[in-house]
């Protein structure tokens, strides 16, 4: 009788034998029997294959754009067993940990024993054939983290340690998250392997809400109103509400409202998405776009009313150096990407159906937030209560909001400051911005004469404009009268 030796190896050479007589059979067949043949093959070699795969894909979506988050959970699980098992190791620094963060390299093998079953983890990529000889590393270039297992421990690894993974992996990515700020023009490489639909780099904003200076009634409402949003799960599932939320921040320039941001992303450690419309070529774009931000995030349209008008065309945003003389190839560049923008063709009921249309209903804790200096600009529809759910003001401090301003800035001992800019915030209404820029005494060392000096400037400044802006008024009512006459 054979042993089980031998019967393994003769089943080996019978293998390699259908293998290459499969290999020459290929070349001379028509390709529809050598597409049957493949996949007859593929079964017959399952069939003696006593172990199963499954494949975790680095990009999801139908162009493979869109990092998969099952991907990145099983990475984040894998990351401290490759640190002490493999032996070839990818290593990187990450914020805000000493020591470097490691991770499988390509074609690396680990063990993983889950119950007392044996699971193998590889890592391999796909390599696209390329024609071209080219320096940079292929836009089509994937990875993928493979397992494999005894086909009879199949029920242990799909419905236990499957789900055990994920879950560690996801914590694991809790605890360890930054929050990312994601632009959609700041990844236009030149070269095909940069370009995705969206650009990050981590967020360091040191805003807090403890920093905004406004009326703090006003703030804990807001405060309130994020955190009730974010806990509201079920009350959205119950009232069948896609679990999202629109902010609307309006008001004079340098009154917060980008800081107001700020202090939400990081009250909610959600990611944002800061969307340049401008940069968008169209509506399809926009969906894929918003399709590709993740769950926990805000997404942010500046200056709403600059980038669409009411009809859906684009318009021009206004340069503030219009008066300033520019040096002609920079101007003839500025013109170019002018030009570009006026190509795209977002409409608005686009741009409604980004806020609210079918697809928003894909994702979960999404806020949205528009802003506006000037809020009466808008389309009525676009800012509905419903799509943009609340409409925050941000204006010039009250005195609860120099308060904070002094607790920020201000050296509490000098009174001279002190009531200055209690006069400059609460009377003459110089906006937060203004005012914050030239109170630095604790962070610039600067001495609080030297701050004096400054808001006294900047507060002749405005007398200044006004005067001006005053007197132009008068001038150009006096002519429209000599008009009329
Ligand atoms: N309410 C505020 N509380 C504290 N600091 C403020 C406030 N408003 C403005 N600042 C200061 O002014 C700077 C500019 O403010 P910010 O960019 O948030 O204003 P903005 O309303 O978004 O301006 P714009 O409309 O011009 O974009 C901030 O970095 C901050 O230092």
């Amino acid at each position: 009788m054979s042993s089980m030796g031998e019967i393994w190896m003769g089943m080996g050479t019978l293998m390699g034998g259908i293998m290459f007589a499969y290999t020459m059979i290929q070349q001379f067949v028509p390709r529809h029997v050598a597409d049957y043949l493949s996949a007859y093959m593929h079964r017959t070699m399952a069939f003696a294959n006593p172990y199963m795969e499954i494949s975790f894909d680095e990009f999801t979506g139908v162009e493979r754009l869109k990092l998969s988050q099952a991907y990145s959970a099983v990475e984040a699980y894998l990351g401290p067993k490759s640190s002490k098992l493999a032996k070839r190791l990818k290593a990187q620094i990450v914020k805000g940990h000493k020591d470097l963060a490691f991770s499988m390299d390509d074609y690396e093998e680990i063990i993983d024993d889950f119950q007392g079953v044996k699971i193998w983890w590889s890592m391999g990529k796909t390599i696209p054939e390329t024609k071209s000889f080219s320096y940079y590393p292929s836009a089509t270039e994937k990875r993928h983290l493979r397992l494999k297992f005894h086909r009879r421990h199949r029920e242990t690894v799909t419905k236990s340690y499957l789900k055990h993974v994920i879950k560690v992996g996801k914590a694991s990515m809790i605890e360890n998250r930054h929050i990312r700020l994601y632009s959609n023009n700041a990844n236009q490489g030149y070269y095909e392997y940069k370009k995705t639909l969206w650009g990050h780099v981590e967020f360091e904003h040191p805003v807090t809400f403890d920093h905004l200076a406004m009326d703090p009634v006003k703030k804990q409402e807001i405060i309130d109103d994020l955190v009730t949003f974010s806990m509201s799960r079920d009350y959205y599932m119950k009232i069948g509400k896609p679990w999202k939320r629109g902010y609307l921040l309006y008001g004079p320039p340098g009154t917060g409202k980008s800081s107001m941001i700020a202090a939400m992303a990081k009250l909610l450690n959600y990611d944002i998405y800061d969307l340049e419309l401008t940069a968008v070529k169209d509506n399809s774009e926009l969906k894929k776009l918003l399709q590709d931000t993740s769950n926990k995030s805000i997404t942010v349209i500046e200056d709403v009313d600059c980038s669409l008008d009411l009809t859906g065309k684009r318009k021009k945003k206004k340069k503030k150096d219009d008066k300033e003389e520019k040096d002609p190839i920079k101007e003839k560049a500025d013109d170019e990407e002018e030009e570009s923008k006026q190509d795209s063709k977002v409409t608005l009921s686009g741009l409604l159906n980004v806020i609210d249309g079918l697809w928003s209903a894909c994702g979960k804790e999404r806020i949205i937030v528009f802003t506006t200096n000037y809020v009466e600009k808008l389309d009525p529809a676009l800012i509905r209560r419903g799509r943009m759910d609340k409409h925050i003001e941000m204006s010039y401090c009250c005195f609860e909001g120099f308060k904070v301003f002094a607790k920020n800035y201000l050296d509490l001992e000098s009174h001279e400051l002190f009531d200055t800019v209690r006069r400059l915030i609460v009377e003459v209404k110089v906006s937060p911005a203004d005012v914050a820029e030239n109170l630095m005494p604790k962070t610039m060392k600067r001495d609080s004469r030297v701050c004096l000096q400054n808001l006294i400037k900047t507060l002749e400044k405005i007398k200044e404009d006004e005067k001006l802006i005053a007197e132009e008024e008068s001038k150009k009512k006096e002519n429209d009268g000599l008009v009329m006459e």
